[in-house]
């Protein structure tokens, strides 16, 4: 009998909750509609209204993710869009919290630039990466962002990044590293391990020498906390699920390397770093910004900051480039020849010799459109506000807390934003550096590093890195190989996008690689 009455308590009680959540749903949905509605704007097409038809949409990202089809998926979105608003839709998930989908450079403009101040990283962005970035220029908005990008700027002016012996460090290494002539490497393992070893030479004065060392521990750490912390982004509302074990151990051994270079630099008395600004030589990203910041916290979250943002961007597109130029010798050759004519087999490139190398921007620039860095990225409306409708129909609301997410790689393969293919302009889905030489983007049809007040910092160093490098290889070698299934490799997107196989290649040169 007390059994029967226990149940029939806990039946009512559940009951109770339930409706009461319901109730409670319902109204928070009724509250953000009507902000919807107040805001002027109209809502984009709908793919999920609540967290059960929400979650489906969630999975099948997470799927294609694993995958390395999240392209198809992105843009498999929009077939359920419709014609008055055909590149943005949206996923409502929580009463209050929406996810706004688009690849509508209108949109992605709006977010950047016209409307930059709505619009941020936003508190769960900040909450969700703060364990690995801290407080650093990437995960913060406003005020606190614009203190970090005034204390970084000063160390990617032109002078600083025309000095070009930190490249050089790396590149030699690389090539040092590369088999003899015709065989296979897979030269996206080097680039990634070059890219560390120069970036935190830059940061901190000092390489982890994982061109030497490929099992380097801060190597694989660093590569476990960006893979899960995608997971974790990802999936948004059910990131508490992701295991969290690899990604607290991975932030462990990136402090343990980095703290106590930071505590050689807080030793260092003002007039020393100030002596050292001075020096070309020993001067490094870690002791400018300690010059006007002695709170370790601070230095090691900037720091992390620009390594992840330094490091993959630039490894993964010279991946492509190589990718890219392995199927089309001609172009290889093309480009071998723009760089014999310019520095010969040995002369160390100066910086103006690099600006001075057209085709060499072209191809960078043509890889950069096809595989954008960052293919994914989001922005948090931090007010009500509103994005463009296309032309004839109303703006789309945006509530405060409303996730916007757009898709460089999805805007910049969209057929309908360029030319009709003619004898100068290939098809754009397919590799061609040509294009450039009679063609340009429409503006914000083309932002690899983004744009507007928080574009890129290191843009003008990631070029130069990636073309140095480039150089100094085919000054060694006449010919490049794709060694596998061209045609078998996929996108891989983590926070940033790289083949997922690797590049195995092998490099040919003429009379074994050139002194
Ligand atoms: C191919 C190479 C690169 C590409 C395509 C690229 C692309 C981008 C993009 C799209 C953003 C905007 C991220 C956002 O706001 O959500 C960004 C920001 C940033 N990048 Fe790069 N990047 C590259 C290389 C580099 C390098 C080499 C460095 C430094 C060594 C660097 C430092 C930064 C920093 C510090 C930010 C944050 C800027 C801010 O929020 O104000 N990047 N980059």
């Amino acid at each position: 009998m007390l059994a029967q009455i226990t149940m029939t308590n806990i039946a009512i009680i559940s009951a109770l909750v339930a409706a009461g959540l319901s109730a409670f749903y319902m109204l928070q949905r009724m509250r953000h509609e009507l902000r919807v509605r107040k805001i002027g704007g109209v809502r984009a097409p709908q793919l999920a209204t609540n967290p059960f038809s929400g979650m489906f949409w969630f999975i099948r990202a997470a799927k294609a993710q694993m995958r390395n089809e999240l392209l198809n998926h992105y843009n498999s979105f929009y077939d359920h869009a419709t014609p008055e608003c055909p590149n943005c839709v949206e996923i409502q998930i929580k009463a209050s919290e929406r996810y706004i989908l688009t690849r509508d450079p209108e949109h992605i403009k709006a977010v950047l630039t016209t409307k930059f101040s709505d619009f941020g990283k936003g508190a769960t962005f900040h909450s969700l990466w703060r364990p690995f970035l801290g407080d650093s220029i990437f995960t913060t908005d406003r005020s606190l962002w614009h203190d970090s990008r005034s204390l970084i700027r000063p160390m990617f002016i032109k002078d600083r990044v025309s000095d070009l012996a930190t490249f050089e460090k790396g590149v030699s290494v690389l090539i040092a590293e590369l088999p003899p002539s015709g065989h296979t490497v897979d030269i996206m393992d080097l680039f990634y391990r070059m890219t560390l070893d120069v970036t935190n030479d830059f940061l901190l004065g000092a390489s982890v020498d994982s061109l030497n060392n490929p099992q380097s521990e801060f190597a694989s750490a660093f590569s476990d906390v960006q893979r899960i912390q995608m997971m974790i982004s990802m999936t948004g509302p059910f990131q508490a699920l992701i295991p969290r074990g690899a990604y607290n151990r991975g932030i462990g051994v990136i402090n343990r390397f980095v703290m106590p270079y930071i505590e050689q630099a807080l030793a260092l008395p003002q007039e020393e770093l100030e002596k050292l600004s001075n020096s070309d030589k020993d001067f490094t990203f870690l002791h400018s910004i300690a010059r006007y910041t002695r709170d370790p916290q601070v230095l090691r979250d900037q720091i992390v900051a620009v390594l992840l943002a330094g490091r993959d961007t630039t490894a993964a597109t010279l991946s492509w480039t190589f990718y890219e130029l392995s199927n089309y010798p001609e172009k290889f050759k093309k480009l071998h020849d723009e760089v014999i004519a310019s520095v010969d087999r040995t002369r160390m490139p100066t910086y103006d010799d690099l600006k001075s190398m057209n085709y060499l921007r072209h191809i960078l620039n043509e890889t950069l459109r096809l595989y954008p860095a960052v293919p994914y990225n989001l922005r948090t409306a931090l007010e009500d506000t509103t994005i463009p409708g296309i032309p004839g129909q109303p703006p789309i609301s945006v509530v405060e807390g409303d996730v916007v997410v757009y898709s460089t790689l999805a805007m910049q393969r969209q057929r309908d934003l360029y030319p009709p293919t003619s004898e100068k302009f290939e098809d754009p889905a397919v590799f061609s550096p040509e294009r450039w030489e009679t063609w340009s983007p429409k503006p914000w049809q083309y932002v690899p590093f983004n744009g507007g007040p928080r574009i890129c910092v290191g843009q003008n160093f990631a070029m130069t890195e990636m073309a140095y490098c480039m150089v100094r290889i085919l000054q060694k070698y006449d010919g490049l190989e794709y060694r596998g299934d061209w045609h078998a490799q996929k996108h891989e997107a983590e926070v940033v996008g790289k083949p997922s196989q690797g590049v195995n290649v092998a490099l040919h040169a003429k009379e074994g690689p050139h002194e």
